[in-house]
């Protein structure tokens, strides 16, 4: 019988990333691309959603392993420095990182796997993976940002302010990306984001 081999002696990481792909969503902190993705995810389950890796607090309703595993923060650094992450990043004064083999395995796979991160992940996985597509998301107006974070009602006070002013740092690197949908008109974003995914 053959033997069964773990992945990674069977392919470099590159060799892996020739099969799937990988797809980069990523935009300010309140913009809807949790919203997308879910409504992505439901419509496309053939897609492969990274759960990352973060130091922060469950929110009400969140759920450890589906919307993030929730982890310490020595916990964290003992994986980063065992270079676990593909792409990690402080955010807001957490931590936040995407598991390395997971995605290496759906992509070799022929998965499409997508990731929902930050600006600086994003440039990370920009550096380490040109061929990834990468899909920043713009609100309407810094405004409509605000409205969205504070909607939400999950952030303190000192979490919003911190999140707004990431946010206009992280506009201002939208056309570093392959593709920017400005997420105005919900079900136009869905619809620009499948368009780019699948036609
Ligand atoms: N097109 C839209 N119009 C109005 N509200 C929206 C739209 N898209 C998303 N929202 C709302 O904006 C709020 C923030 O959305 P969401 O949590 O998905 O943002 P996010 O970008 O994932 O934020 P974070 O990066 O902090 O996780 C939610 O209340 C969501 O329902
Ligand atoms: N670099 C990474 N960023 C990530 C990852 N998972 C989520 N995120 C981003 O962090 C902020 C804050 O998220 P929140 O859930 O606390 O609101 C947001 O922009 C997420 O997209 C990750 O693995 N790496």
């Amino acid at each position: 019988m053959m033997p069964v081999l773990p992945i990674q002696s069977i392919a470099t990481t590159e060799e892996r990333l020739h099969l799937g792909r990988l797809i980069v969503l990523t935009g300010p902190s309140g913009v809807g691309k949790g919203t997308l993705m879910r409504s992505l995810l439901k419509r496309h389950p053939e897609l492969y959603y990274s759960v990352s890796v973060t130091t922060r607090s469950p929110r009400p309703g969140e759920i450890d392993g589906k919307d993030y595993y929730f982890i310490s923060r020595s916990k964290f650094e003992q994986l980063l420095a065992e270079g676990e992450f593909l792409e990690w990043a402080e955010f807001a004064g957490n931590y936040y990182g995407t598991p390395r083999e997971p995605v290496l395995n759906q992509i070799h796979f022929g998965k499409l796997v997508v990731l929902e991160i930050e600006l600086e992940g994003a440039r990370q996985i920009r550096a380490s993976f040109p061929s990834a597509l990468s899909i920043f998301i713009l609100p309407p107006s810094f405004d409509e940002l605000e409205k969205r974070i504070r909607s939400r009602a999950q952030d303190s006070e000192e979490a919003i302010a911190r999140r707004l002013l990431r946010a206009q740092e992280e506009i201002k690197a939208a056309n570093e990306f392959d593709i920017q949908i400005v997420n105005d008109d919900f079900e136009t974003a869905l619809n620009d984001i499948e368009t780019v995914l699948f036609k």
